[in-house]
């Protein structure tokens, strides 16, 4: 089966303008290894109030629109940006204040504000703060079916909360429930996809422009850190998306998580195997654990042959065989399921929930992006300005365990209309990026 299921595309589908987010990101882009320095096991975060998974990147420079986010923008709107290196809770109180002003100036600027969004790049903005007496906007965006910047702008959603009524969490001290019913649907019958090409998609900064091709290749990006190129076949991400689908419309299927104070996570979410949110963690719950579906088969070993994959090339690489200690082999029994729309992102973050045996060995995440591109941020330090970029197109399997096991790791932005055609046609996926991680508990 497993042969059946290997495809390598060895072709480069785009060329994609790059806008180099750090010096060395070009040699990333370019180059097949580079030596780092370890991720030390020691160094996970605590950034005051900034939960992991907010984003707190910086000013997006591209979009289908090429414009640029204005600077005035920026200052005044903190994280309202979906880039700006904020946090949550400013986040949302910055818009308050924006919004609860009396200032006619203020008012009309933060308008602007969100009309430069919708027509030109992203936009989205998280529920209320607690304590907060003044409406804030909640733009929905990480809803597909919500508008996003390739419908039409006049048909924003925007609706007013109140405080936590309506935020989903019945108060501060509960867990974050579900309250997404029914659960998502990952596909549509209807191909909701337009006609932009992707070159449309500026993701160079306009001052420099550099065009740079994106690999195809198998790469070792760091010791321990691996990507394996167009891994899984067309039908076998067919096979996965319709998979997904049809346990992420079940009661334990999609949902957009957050935390108990109401900021929600810009995705869709599903657990296999174990259940994870990113208030309670894995903390064990036994009415919840038994609902999360198990791992399918054929995700598991599709999972180890990603493994093996990464072993041969590394010990191709190295001209040892040695794979297995900078590589640890994994089986896994957590996958967590991200469903990007195109607005959707992910703030740099560690995956330091498992247990300390399994991230004291190493033992590998291993990434299965399906549907459009991702710009996928990764680095040493919770900094998107030192961070590294690569484009995890649909297919590629991203391996990061070993020494690389803590590192940082985001995503920046998807890139619309990248997926293959003929993968939403068969798979009636929605526009957007399916992303399964695998873990070992
Ligand atoms: O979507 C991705 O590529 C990364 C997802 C991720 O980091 C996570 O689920 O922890
Ligand atoms: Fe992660």
């Amino acid at each position: 089966m497993t042969s059946l299921y290997r495809s390598f595309s060895l072709t480069c589908r785009h060329q994609i303008p790059l806008r180099m987010y750090s010096p060395s990101a070009r040699k990333i882009m370019s180059s097949s290894s580079s030596t780092h320095s370890p991720i030390r096991k020691t160094q996970t975060t605590s950034l005051g109030s900034l939960n992991d998974y907010d984003e707190h990147f910086p000013p997006l420079t591209g979009g289908s629109q090429k414009r640029k986010v204005s600077p005035t923008s920026e200052v005044d709107l903190g994280s309202t940006n979906p880039s700006a290196p904020c946090h949550r809770g400013k986040d949302a109180l910055s818009l308050q204040t924006n919004f609860g002003c009396k200032n006619r100036d203020q008012g009309t600027r933060r308008r602007r504000f969100i009309d430069e969004e919708v027509n030109g790049t992203t936009f989205d903005v998280g529920a209320g703060t607690a304590g907060s007496r003044t409406s804030v906007v909640e733009l929905d965006s990480t809803n597909p079916s919500s508008p996003s910047k390739s419908s039409q702008s006049h048909n924003l959603k925007i609706r007013k909360v109140r405080n936590h009524r309506n935020s989903g969490f019945k108060s501060r001290d509960q867990s974050p429930k579900r309250t997404q019913d029914p659960p998502f649907d990952i596909c549509s019958s209807v191909l909701d996809r337009n006609d932009t090409s992707i070159n449309d998609w500026v993701l160079a900064d306009e001052t420099n422009g550099e065009t740079v091709e994106v690999s195809n290749k198998q790469r070792v990006l760091r010791p321990g850190m691996v990507l394996l190129k167009g891994f899984l076949s067309h039908d076998i991400q067919v096979d996965i998306v319709k998979t997904c689908r049809e346990l992420g419309v079940k009661p334990a299927g999609f949902y957009q998580p957050g935390y108990r104070v109401g900021s929600k996570l810009h995705l869709q979410m599903m657990c296999l195997g174990r259940n994870w949110d990113p208030q309670t963690k894995y903390s064990k719950n036994t009415d919840i654990d038994s609902k999360a579906p198990d791992i399918p088969v054929a995700f598991s070993v599709l999972v180890e042959e990603a493994i093996r994959e990464a072993h041969a090339l590394i010990d191709r690489e190295s001209g040892t065989e040695d794979a297995e200690r900078i590589l640890p082999v994994m089986s896994p029994d957590i996958c967590i399921v991200n469903f990007y729309s195109e607005t959707g992102r992910l703030g740099l973050h560690q995956d330091r929930d498992e247990s300390q045996e399994s991230i004291g060995k190493g033992l590998p995440i291993v990434s299965f992006s399906i549907g459009d591109s991702a710009e996928f941020l990764y680095g040493e330090k919770r900094d998107v300005e030192e961070a590294e970029g690569v484009i995890l197109e649909s297919g590629d399997v991203l391996i990061f365990g070993g020494e690389a096991r803590m590192i940082f790791h985001g995503v920046k932005s998807i890139i619309p209309n990248s997926a293959p055609m003929s993968l939403l046609n068969e798979s009636k996926l929605r526009t957007g990026r399916l992303n399964l991680t695998f873990r070992h508990f």
